[in-house]
């Protein structure tokens, strides 16, 4: 009997799944996914340190449950969303001869998540694929709503697909063998959850943060809580034509941060995003939205999580504002040429602001070098 202490729906019609979410599930993975979806082969995408500290759990069981699989083991790290290794992960998918019919396995991060995810979209014209997200980032966003993809030297996320996991399966255990400074990075995005529409859930985290790390029961409970969250607004607005926007906060800075870094370990997603968050509630305070109290309660919630807040914390030499301007110039937010951002009223009230006046955000940007 699996132990699920959580389970969210996600429910699309026809393409709806299950999020479920606790400890140890990944030992029950086969059992779990014979019984959902009979008769299937699985090829299981994963990167290099996910396949030393969790697949071997991930095989034993599949071959418990009398499951036949491959792998595929990419190196771990954002520059892996790229064409080479999408190609690798396809190519991989057909040399194993998995049928349209079979399932892709996306065992690891948000990177895994999103390449596997992507690869399945397009491999055969569309595979199933199941989401065994391993890092907290991935427990709370990347790995429930179908936003697959990869980088381009153009910019964060530009290729990419729209497409669906038939189940999520987030083992809380696996959180164990996480660093802890990829653990801050995934809780940038718990905190975005507070911070778009949901004050008492930031105020729940002020008072609740140090369990969570600790891996408390709140780890879990605020896992279901970013999931439900997360797919409330799916629901509503599948491919961002409107609200999902929302989800976006903090990343129009974040992303170009992420270019500027190469997609590296110089900075990592959550780490962008946290710097991200705290400019988009900088620059509102500054356009005389929001209060700036918030901003500074937002900070020491970030910093006592152990993440950067500004941009003299990115390590290494930034490029130009121009620069950042130009990938900024690059979001899929842009409409019509006009600049769109994810601008807040304060804690709980962010919004979506097009046509942003982009010398306001270049000179605000100067401004925040110092
Ligand atoms: N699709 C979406 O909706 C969405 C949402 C948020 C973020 N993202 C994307 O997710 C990516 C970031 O995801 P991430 O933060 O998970 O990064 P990641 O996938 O690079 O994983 C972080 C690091 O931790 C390692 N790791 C993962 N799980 C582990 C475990 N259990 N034990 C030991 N090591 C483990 C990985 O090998 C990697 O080195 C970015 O590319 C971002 O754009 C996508
Ligand atoms: O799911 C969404 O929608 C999000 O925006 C979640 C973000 O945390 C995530 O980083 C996403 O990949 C960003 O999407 P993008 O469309 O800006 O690339
Ligand atoms: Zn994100």
């Amino acid at each position: 009997m699996a132990n699920i202490a959580h389970t969210v729906h996600v429910g699309l019609g026809d393409r709806a799944y299950d999020i479920l979410i606790g400890d140890r599930l990944l030992d029950d993975a086969g059992a779990l996914l014979a019984e959902r979806f009979p008769g299937r082969r699985y090829g299981i995408i994963t990167d290099d340190n996910v396949a030393k500290a969790q697949l071997p759990r991930l095989l034993a069981s599949l071959d418990a449950a009398g499951l036949q699989h491959s792998e595929i083991v990419l190196p771990a790290g954002e520059s892996t969303k790229s064409w080479d290794l999408l190609g690798q992960a396809v190519e991989g998918i057909l040399a194993a001869r998995l049928e349209r019919g079979d399932l892709i396995i996306a065992l690891g991060g948000g990177v895994i998540g999103d390449l596997a995810g992507f690869a399945s979209a397009i491999a055969r014209r569309g595979m199933g694929f199941v989401q065994m997200p391993t890092s907290l980032l991935a427990q709370v966003d990347s790995s429930v709503g179908g936003k697959t993809g990869i980088n381009s030297p153009h910019g964060k996320n530009l290729i990419g697909a729209f497409h669906q996991p038939k189940l999520v399966l987030a083992d809380l255990s696996t959180l164990d063998t996480l660093s802890p400074r990829q653990f801050a990075s995934g809780y940038a995005e718990v905190v975005k959850y507070g911070l778009i529409d949901d004050e008492a859930f930031f105020f729940w985290l002020e008072e609740n943060q140090a369990e969570i790390f600790a891996g408390g029961p709140a780890r879990g409970e605020a896992i279901a809580r970013c999931c439900a969250h997360k797919a409330r607004v799916v629901l509503e607005d599948e491919t961002e034509l409107g609200v999902r926007a929302l989800l976006n906060l903090g990343h129009t800075f974040g992303h170009a941060l992420e270019k500027d870094t190469g997609y590296s370990d110089r900075l990592l997603h959550g780490e962008g995003v946290a710097v991200g968050m705290v400019l988009a509630h900088g620059f509102s305070a500054r356009q005389g939205l929001a209060p700036s109290q918030d901003t500074g309660r937002i900070v020491a919630h970030l910093k006592k999580a152990g993440l950067p807040t500004t941009l003299a914390e990115v390590p290494g030499t930034l490029g130009s504002t121009e620069a950042l301007m130009a990938a900024i110039a690059q979001d899929k937010k842009v409409s019509r040429g006009a600049l769109t951002f994810i601008l807040t009223r304060g804690i709980g009230r962010a919004f979506i602001e097009k046509n942003v006046d982009p010398k306001a955000v270049s000179s605000f940007l100067d401004d925040m070098r110092g």
